[in-house]
């Protein structure tokens, strides 16, 4: 991996979509366990490639992470942008209204305690289950509060005599909410005065003498708010510096966090992102709207992330420049979705995202709706301009040769879960989760040698995620399923550097001729879980 730079941050994540109840005397609300427990990090630069069968649940991990679905838990961190310049709500508050946060964690501290107490007073074993299950929520109660605090206060939360700290971070933010209004306001009078100036008006005439001026004062004002923030960073790194000996500050220290939690971010707030984290469809024929034309479909971004007024010649320029990119030539800007190609929709459609200048792209199946010669162009492009722009990519699909081509990485999805995360090479190479070597058996091949290879087939349908299995969600379809696989789920750890598993046997299971190392056993061929080649073909 060459870049180790963390673009976004994904710890236990969870979507859960409510299932209507069928009854009015339904008690139980069940849910559609759609992402379940999903911890990943996103490097910038890089391609991370989502595999799965159909409904593991790839399409809704890259919505939730552009926050288009609300998530259900977790936290996901954004370090592509700074707290300083969206200066979220949720920071305000927490510096706000610490006291309260500080007794709500006291308080779940303090049952989480009692229930432990409890607990081991009986054993964990024998211990009842609803003793067990309010304990683990304390628990996470508990986590919650210590995240949202420490996050943003880091060591101070451990010290912080006299509440110095605190107060310091509150002036930061504030200063920083006063510059970004400033800005915003300054951006408006600079293209206000430059509209002026194409006009032709010099700056004798009244009103671009006025703009000037108030484009001076405003500068003015925000270089104040600059220095302000600077001294105040000051004071807060030789505050740091002074506690650097104390191993409590130390360690709240490291867990301080720079990052913006998506999840906690208002609407609007989060509207400032959207220019960032942008999304490519799969279908190139109903993601673009057909009573807009080419250049109208690009403009709609720019103007609503107010990159340019309506009508703006600039604008134009811009929508030009970013459709050759993609390939489309300028005479195309008047025409309507439908006078397209299927390759040139989904031109436009990366122009469509690509145009405001985004940091990270979900590529949903984008190229699965394209025919196989156009799908390798627009891979191509996509290459292309990953290089030039600096972006990073999310790319879902169930084409593994595809997914194989373009991924620096590949994360495997069953059921809502990562049963395998690793470098690309090295999970087409040496799969180690039962279901990625299924699903590697899987990819049609013209070798000869591989042809003559024994291939495994993944028999059944994928579980229900209202009501997955229990322990090990694959093992219903597991050849080297045992009791343990059944009871406990697997976590998903780091078997060798950089390759993650989710499994209780995370030997090799292919050898260095690609053949797989285990047999088969007969009573499960019978089973039909696991067809070889030959029962298939009966
Ligand atoms: N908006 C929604 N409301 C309710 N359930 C949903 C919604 N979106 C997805 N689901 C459910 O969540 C599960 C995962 O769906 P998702 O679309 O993420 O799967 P996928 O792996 O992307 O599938 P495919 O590859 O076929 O697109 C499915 O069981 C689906 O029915």
């Amino acid at each position: 991996m060459q870049n180790t730079k963390k673009l976004l941050s994904i710890s236990n994540l969870k979507k859960y979509f409510p299932v209507a109840k069928s009854s009015f005397f339904q008690k139980e609300q069940l849910y559609v366990r759609a992402n379940e427990d999903i911890s990943l990090d996103i490097y910038e630069g890089e391609t991370i490639g989502v595999v799965g069968e159909s409904g593991c649940g790839k399409s809704t991990l890259g919505r939730v992470l552009l926050q288009l679905y609300a998530q259900t838990a977790g936290n996901t961190m954004y370090y592509g942008a700074t707290l300083d310049e969206i200066t979220p709500r949720y920071v305000a508050d927490t510096l706000q209204h610490l006291d309260k946060y500080r007794a709500r964690l006291t308080k779940a501290g303090e049952k989480a305690a009692e229930l432990d107490r409890q607990v081991s007073a009986v054993g964990e074993d024998k211990a009842d289950f609803y003793l067990l299950q309010e304990r683990n929520l304390a628990r996470c109660e508990e986590q919650t509060c210590l995240n949202a605090i420490v996050k943003i206060l880091g060591g101070f939360y451990a010290k912080d005599e006299g509440g110095k700290g605190r107060e310091l971070l509150q002036k930061v933010f504030d200063e920083n909410v006063k510059r970004n209004k400033l800005k915003t306001r300054y951006q408006d009078s600079r293209g206000k005065y430059d509209y002026c100036i194409q006009q032709g008006m010099d700056e004798s005439k009244a009103k671009v003498g006025g703009l000037k001026k108030t484009l001076e004062e405003l500068r003015e004002k925000m270089e104040a708010c600059d220095r302000s923030v600077a001294a105040c960073q000051q004071e807060l790194d030789a505050l740091r510096v002074a506690n650097d000996g104390d191993a409590e500050f130390v360690r709240y220290e490291a867990m301080r966090d720079s990052g913006i939690d998506l999840a906690r971010l208002k609407y609007s707030e989060m509207r400032l992102l959207r220019k960032d984290l942008q999304i490519i469809f799969q279908d190139p024929y109903s993601s673009l709207n057909p009573r807009l034309t080419i250049g109208q479909i690009i403009e709609e971004g720019l103007v609503t992330h107010k990159f340019y007024k309506h009508g703006s010649p600039k604008m134009r320029e811009h929508i030009v420049e970013t459709m050759k990119k993609c390939g489309l030539q300028e005479y195309m800007l008047h025409r309507y979705p439908h006078q397209f190609s299927g390759g040139q929709r989904q031109r436009v459609a990366i122009a469509r995202a690509l145009a405001v200048g985004p940091k990270f792209i979900v590529c949903d199946e984008c190229v699965s709706a394209l025919d196989v010669s156009i799908q390798s162009q627009i891979i191509n492009l996509l290459q292309e301009l990953k290089e030039k722009e600096n972006l990073t990519y999310m790319f879902i699909s169930h084409d593994l040769s595809v997914v194989r081509y373009i991924s620096d990485r590949i994360c495997v999805m069953y059921l809502g879960n990562i049963v395998e995360l690793g470098d690309a090479k090295t999970v087409f190479e040496d799969p180690r989760h039962p279901y990625t070597v299924a699903l590697m058996s899987s990819i049609p091949t013209t070798d000869p040698e591989a042809l003559s290879k024994e291939r495994i087939l993944l028999e059944g349908n994928i579980p229900s995620p209202i009501k997955p299995p229990t322990g090990c969600k694959f093992h219903t379809r597991c050849y080297m399923a045992c009791d343990k696989c059944k009871r406990v789920p697997p976590e998903l750890k780091e078997v060798e550097p950089g390759h993650f598993l989710a499994c209780h046997f995370p030997e090799r299971k292919i050898d260095r001729e690609g053949n797989y190392m285990f047999e088969l056993p007969k009573m499960e061929r019978k089973s039909n879980r696991f067809a070889r080649k030959e029962d298939a073909a009966d």
